[in-house]
């Protein structure tokens, strides 16, 4: 489980191993320099002579590169430093002793366009804002000289890219792209949330010994392989289809036959008891004769999955998820709202047992009914905060898809699940997605209706669904192929699995 800390947690949690003399500085100074020699092995270059040029900022960020510069100077690397302002003075004295040299801001060009290594210093947590002049200035000409070079540079960002917001991910002006982020104690959340995430590579985290002063609730947290087995039902002996749950599905239509098979196709897969579908009697044949174990007779049901494919302005139907989702409410069972349903929520105050799973344009559907307009392009700008928006105004969970998944209740912290390739975006993932999370909400249907409104289990759950969903994704496209959602359903079992089976991270 990844858990990342907001700056002012970050800062809070630093100070008492501050007040102590803990050398915080040093070692990630320490880190961020072995991590440059280990990547320019890797690419296999010698470290004496590799020409490095440090972005310094000037505040701590700063500094943790004047002391890494300082570092990888005693190691013969040809270290150069561009300041903007008056660095941290015991970095800047470190870095001169080793024989780092200053430039000033004129030969930038000509440092950018040599050197293999970039470290970019220039803010960290400190930052507030959208980047400034000289920093501004510094990304833009550096993105430039990056596109025109016959070879890209590593980037190597401390801390954070700088540009982006350390607790939400926006990027409110230019960011530098890094191919490494080496993250000083604990993750952020702008590391995992779009659009920051974009900018950040790969993830590398320094133990600072943070952890005792960090609070017990982290801002955002993110499901990985070892904590599918706390979540997923791992039948037994006394296990029988009921007790391992009912999920009930009312998806596709006339016109959307193909959102009826694959949202039951997932329900399915993630290993539910048994599949209940109640759609009209023509997709009702088709799913049928797809998967003879589908019932299509009513009775218990622990979750209900409503809307992929249904015609909502066939006044029918879309009474008939309405009354559904009313009966799960009264009747305390989860249901997941997909699709066209979720304008149902235009109206109407739900509890945390039910979750939407809208895309960018559906959640603007929804938040403009609510008198809270905010474009798809201002909710992929701040993903979490629409997500939470829609949470609070609803009363319902949120799983917001992307790229990275968000999901979230009113209250509670917020999940993010990135790291399945675009290729996932493909028509009918979200209802593969949407039947998925039936799955496994009717596993822990009993649980969620003991527990009663207003928890966030749900918003766990579906951050394992769209966990599950990411890696049954990736293993259809594997090294990179198109894929069709009937592929990615496919590939569930397999994905649970190796999840189960896993003992690592
Ligand atoms: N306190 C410590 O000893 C430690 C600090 N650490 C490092 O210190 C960083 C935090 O240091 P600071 O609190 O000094 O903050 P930063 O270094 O992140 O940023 C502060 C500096 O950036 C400028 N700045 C702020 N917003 C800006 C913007 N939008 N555009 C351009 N410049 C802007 C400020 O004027 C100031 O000079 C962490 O991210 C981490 O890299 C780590 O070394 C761990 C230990
Ligand atoms: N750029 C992307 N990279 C990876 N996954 C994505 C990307 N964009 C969307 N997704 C995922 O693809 C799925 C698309 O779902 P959705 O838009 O509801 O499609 P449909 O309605 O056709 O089923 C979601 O699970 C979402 O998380
Ligand atoms: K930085």
């Amino acid at each position: 489980m990844l858990r990342a800390y907001r700056s002012d947690d970050v800062r809070q949690a630093e100070a008492p191993l501050l007040e102590r003399g803990v050398p915080l500085m040093d070692r990630a100074a320490a880190a961020l320099a072995t991590e440059v020699i280990r990547r320019v092995r890797a690419l296999g270059n010698r470290v004496p002579g590799t020409e490095v040029l440090g972005l310094v900022g000037s505040g701590n960020n700063g500094g943790d590169v004047l002391f890494a510069l300082a570092r990888l100077a005693r190691r013969g690397v040809s270290a150069s430093a561009i300041l903007t302002g008056t660095p941290h003075a015991a970095g800047y004295a470190a870095a001169s002793r080793a024989g780092v040299r200053f430039a000033d801001a004129g030969t930038l060009r000509s440092l950018a366009e040599s050197a293999e290594v970039w470290i970019d210093g220039l803010v960290g947590i400190g930052a507030r804002g959208p980047l400034r002049e000289p920093a501004l200035e510094i990304v833009r000409e550096l993105e430039e000289v990056r596109v025109g070079r016959p070879v890209e540079p590593l980037v190597i960002a401390a801390d954070l890219p700088s540009g982006i917001g350390a607790d939400d991910g926006t990027v409110p002006g230019l960011a530098l792209r890094a191919n490494v982020t080496v993250t000083m104690g604990i993750a952020k959340p702008g590391l995992v949330l779009d659009p920051g995430r974009r900018y950040a590579g790969e993830i590398v985290q320094v133990p600072l010994g943070l952890e005792e002063f960090l609070p017990s609730e982290p801002a955002l947290l993110s499901v990985g392989a070892r904590d599918i087995a706390d979540m997923w039902d791992v039948p037994g002996p006394d296990s029988h289809k009921y007790s391992r749950g009912v999920v009930g599905v009312m998806t596709g239509s006339l016109r959307y036959p193909g959102a009826a098979l694959l949202s039951t196709s997932a329900a399915l897969a993630g290993g539910a008891g048994m599949v209940r579908y109640a759609g009209p009697r023509e997709t009702s044949r088709l799913v049928v004769s797809q998967h003879p174990e589908i019932v299509t007779d009513m009775g218990r049901v622990q979750a209900w999955v409503l809307g992929s494919g249904v015609n909502m302005d066939d006044p029918e139907a879309a009474s008939e998820v309405a009354r559904r989702l009313q009966e799960s409410i009264t009747a305390g069972i989860p249901v997941v709202l997909d699709a066209g349903a979720i304008t149902l929520l235009g109206s109407i105050d739900v509890p945390s047992t039910v979750v939407i799973t809208p895309h960018a344009g559906e959640l603007a559907e929804l938040l403009a009914a609510r008198g809270e307009p905010l474009s798809r392009e201002e909710i992929a700008a701040a993903p979490s905060r629409a997500a939470r928006l829609a949470a609070t105004l609803t009363g319902a969970t949120v799983l917001l898809k992307g790229s990275v998944d968000v999901a979230c209740a009113p209250d509670d912290p917020l999940w993010a699940q990135g790291g399945a390739a675009g290729w996932r975006a493909t028509a009918g993932a979200g209802d593969v997605l949407a039947g998925l999370l039936g799955s496994i909400l009717a596993q822990w249907g009993d649980e969620l209706a003991d527990l009663g409104k207003g928890h966030g289990i749900p918003a766990r759950l579906a951050a394992a669904a769209s966990y599950i969903h990411g890696r049954a994704a990736a293993i259809a496209y594997g090294t990179g192929r198109p894929i069709v959602a009937s592929e990615i359903a496919g590939a569930i079992p397999q994905a649970i699995g190796e999840a189960l089976a896993s003992t690592g991270e």
